[in-house]
């Protein structure tokens, strides 16, 4: 068991309410409603800005070139992500400034700030608890939403949100993080830090199925 598969276990309830949200069933049913996809899309793009915050924190947080390198990986995955958010705006009609200039929601504030400041507050192992939810739960979804591979997915409504997170370049991101998280683990985890670092990924686990959540609330709105 790595120490991801500790912390999951550990945090069973809070971890499926995340993966397994009604968002992202429907999602997978392609029942999901536009106007939840396109609320949750753009206040994913400010989530994302804030989140390339997080982990340009980590490179400063880091005191091995390995640990700023990892940092760097996700930095770099982020704004490779946001093209895909500018790109399905953009079939809406929203231009990169409209989405920029959209108020950020509860939901993405709670969530990011919350992350931040594990960070600002905590040493870089908590940084990068507080953060795999997002990185390796989404690498998850997209492999519980292609049980027939992304092929089968062709006249799918969500298909390129699908794509995106089960596609081989993705799951070699989370696979990678994984792999850092566990080694960083390896060297600075103490067994009694354990459920500490527990109560940050179930933090992080529920404020990504509230940040679901607000897709969901903005369509019945
Ligand atoms: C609410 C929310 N949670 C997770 C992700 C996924 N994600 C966030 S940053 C990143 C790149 C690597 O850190 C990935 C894949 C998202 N887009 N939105």
């Amino acid at each position: 068991m790595d120490i991801f598969d500790r912390l999951k276990a550990a945090a069973t309830d809070d971890w499926n309410s995340y993966v397994d949200h009604a968002f992202v069933r429907q999602m997978g049913a392609g029942t999901l409603p536009q106007s939840a996809f396109q609320t949750y899309l753009v206040q994913d793009y400010l989530f994302l800005i804030q989140f390339a915050r997080a982990w340009a924190l980590a490179a400063y947080k880091s005191r091995t070139p390995a640990d700023i390198r990892a940092a760097q990986a996700g930095l770099a995955a982020i704004l490779d992500e946001t093209d895909l958010h500018v790109r399905l705006c953009a079939r809406w009609g929203l231009s990169q400034e409209d989405i920029e200039s959209a108020p950020e929601h509860q939901a993405t504030v709670a969530y990011t700030r919350y992350v931040l400041d594990c960070g600002a507050a905590g040493d870089l192992l908590e940084l990068h608890v507080a953060l795999a939810p997002c990185v390796i739960g989404y690498a998850e979804i997209g492999n519980n939403l292609t049980p027939n591979g992304i092929a089968a997915l062709a006249d799918h409504p969500y298909r390129e949100w699908i794509g995106e997170y089960a596609g081989e370049v993705y799951q070699g991101v989370a696979a990678a993080a994984r792999k850092h998280l566990d080694e960083l683990a390896a060297r600075s985890m103490t067994e009694q830090r354990f459920d500490e670092l527990v109560a940050v990924f179930a933090k992080a686990s529920r404020l990504e199925a509230e940040f679901w959540q607000m897709g969901l609330d903005s369509a019945q709105a």
